[in-house]
């Protein structure tokens, strides 16, 4: 028997009225994994057990493991022959029992004390900076093609972050409360909104899909989540680790399958009180509106929050450091197969710089290794999928045929083994290019050469050119230069780099998200978006209430 039956086998547990200590979070470092190191053994173990046998992964709802009649496979992204996991999948009647099992368990999760809800999540990361850290790691390399620090980042750190980081920062909101005057006593009561939160999560983050998920419960909303499909396993093994470290059955329902149609069912239900969602804008589009037809159905207004996509940009100045540029263009736009949010998909290269920043970043990229993320000598590993792999085959491909770019790399993708991309840079005459404004989620780069004297125009096509916001970076010793494009982009990005990449952002350190067409930028892991999940109620009590109705002014002189 696995973790998740035993939690749905045992009592809700009892609650305690403990005090409320101050909890400050501090995040947690990243394992470098050099050889010989303990982390790397250890590492290396787990991917062994984990790559010799194929896992059921089932739905868990009211804390039980469900497995359906149909499952579907998760393969290695490097290796695509290889089945890693049968994951169940939850179509109409699985929906409703997940909506049962969360409205089931409401009541009781709302009136645990935020202390004693904090510990079990203070308890999951202890849990996940200690024992559990190599399984979640192994899974997230194998299961999304992740190499070892691509992973450590992910699965270990970030999500070890939004655990402890949204403890301190929903703290911070308990303790945010109104003035009393003399003889009233005032408070506020941070109530969970009434109903479920439905959690939408990506594939690119193990963490991000925790997140999703355990920000709303943190607060005292039960909530239904639906993982993505090729992330299933790892995101699984992070809802045994809840259980493990005592989430009550219910708290959060774990459901993959068809996302329409599960999607359908949970629109539907008047009981919907938000929706918690990274992923692409279209689909994101998709359940607002799909929210907005069911409007008048619900019991109150749902909360949409949904963190979209992006074209980040990198716009370096003729003052930039080479060096430091063109590693930040390397690491920005390759790692993770340039499949982060954040990743660097456009940049902006003076005239007078292009010359040697080309040569040194074509340099680079012939020494970046790919392929299977179980050697620690690869940089990159294979893209998500075969959608995402013949995407972006056929991205690269017309790329090739058009006059109006110029692919400065020779590699073609190859999926003979994995869905391998290879690092591709390509050089486009016009900034308007399809290649400089749509989001490809694959590790192309597209390069815009600019003449020196036209920085200011170039600013304004910078924050102009594309629908999306997310992240971006400027390169420039000059401070003048510096201040400029900080001003002209103000609006272009919600996280925003100085002689920096545009990935990487750190719980706590640079709450993440994007505004324009990537996102309501609620800042993920930080106390605004742990606001959007609660309804604040006000309370005033009158301690000695009047017992005349009279006012001064209505005395007789
Ligand atoms: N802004 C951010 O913070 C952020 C972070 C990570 C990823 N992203 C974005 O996510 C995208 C890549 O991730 P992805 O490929 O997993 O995105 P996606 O939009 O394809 O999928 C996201 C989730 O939505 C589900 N989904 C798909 N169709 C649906 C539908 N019709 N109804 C309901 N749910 C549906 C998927 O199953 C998955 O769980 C990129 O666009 C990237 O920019 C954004
Ligand atoms: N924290 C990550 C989030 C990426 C989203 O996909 C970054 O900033 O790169």
């Amino acid at each position: 028997m696995n973790r998740i039956q035993e939690a749905g086998a045992s009592a809700t547990p009892a609650r305690t009225q403990w005090g409320q200590p101050r909890y400050a979070a501090h995040n947690e470092p990243v394992l470098g994994y050099a050889p010989g190191s303990a982390e790397r053994a250890a590492l290396a173990t787990e991917l062994r057990t984990q790559g010799e046998r194929t896992v059921d992964v089932p739905l868990v709802i009211a804390g039980r493991a469900v497995m359906t009649s149909t499952q579907a496979d998760v393969v290695c992204p490097h290796d695509h022959a290889y089945v890693l996991a049968r994951t169940a999948q939850a179509g109409q009647a699985e929906a409703q029992a997940a909506i049962a099992a969360s409205q089931a368990a409401a009541a009781d999760w709302a009136s645990w004390p935020l202390e004693a809800r904090s510990r079990i999540f203070l308890k999951a990361a202890e849990l996940l900076a200690g024992p559990w850290r190599q399984r979640l790691n192994a899974a997230t390399m194998l299961g999304q093609s992740k190499t070892a620090v691509q992973a450590e980042i992910d699965s270990a750190c970030e999500l070890i972050d939004f655990l402890r980081f949204n403890v301190q920062f929903a703290q911070e909101i308990a303790a945010q409360q109104p003035l009393s005057s003399v003889g009233v006593r005032n408070s506020t009561d941070h109530r969970p909104l009434e109903g479920f939160v439905y959690a939408v999560t990506p594939f690119n983050f193990t963490a991000i899909g925790g997140n999703l998920a355990i920000a709303p419960a943190l607060m005292g909303n039960t909530v239904i989540w639906k993982p993505s499909a090729t992330a299933s396993l790892s995101n699984y093994l992070f809802m045994e680790l809840l259980h493990e470290a005592g989430l009550p059955p219910g708290v959060i329902n774990f459901l993959p399958g068809d996302a329409q149609a599960i999607s359908a069912e949970l629109l539907a239900c008047p009981h919907l009180a938000g929706i918690h969602f990274t992923g692409s804008t279209a689909v994101f589009d998709q359940l607002w509106l799909q929210t907005a037809q069911n409007l008048p159905t619900y019991r109150a207004y749902p909360r949409l929050v949904g963190e979209t996509g992006g074209k980040d940009f990198v716009v370096a100045h003729a003052s930039a450091d080479v060096d430091a540029l063109c590693v930040a263009l390397l690491r920005g736009a390759y790692e993770y197969q340039g499949q982060k949010c954040s990743a660097a998909s456009r940049a902006y290269i003076p005239a007078s710089l292009w010359p040697l920043v080309k040569a040194q970043l074509l340099d680079l990229i012939a020494t970046l290794r790919m392929g299977d993320v179980t050697d620690f000598g690869n940089f990159m590993g294979a893209v998500i999928d075969r959608r995402a792999f013949t995407r972006l085959s056929r991205a690269i491909a017309a790329a090739r045929d058009d006059s109006g770019a110029q692919v400065l790399t020779a590699a073609n993708p190859d999926d003979r083994v994995g869905y391998f991309v290879p690092p591709t840079l390509v050089e486009v005459a016009d900034p308007t290019h399809a290649l400089m404004t749509d989001e490809l989620f694959g590790p192309v780069l597209a390069v815009h050469v600019y003449a020196d004297a036209t920085w200011p125009e170039l600013l304004k096509t910078v924050d102009t050119s594309t629908a999306y916001a997310l992240t971006g970076a400027v390169f420039a010793q000059d401070r003048a230069a510096l201040a400029e494009a900080d001003a002209g982009l103000r609006n272009a990005a919600g996280n925003f780099y100085v002689n920096d990449k545009p990935t990487g952002a750190v719980v706590g350190q640079q709450p993440f998200g994007g505004a324009r067409r990537s996102g309501t930028n609620d800042k993920a892991g930080s106390a605004l978006n742990l606001l959007r999940w609660v309804s604040p109620r006000t309370v005033k009590e009158t301690l000695v209430p009047p017992t005349d109705h009279r006012y001064p002014h209505m005395a007789s002189a």
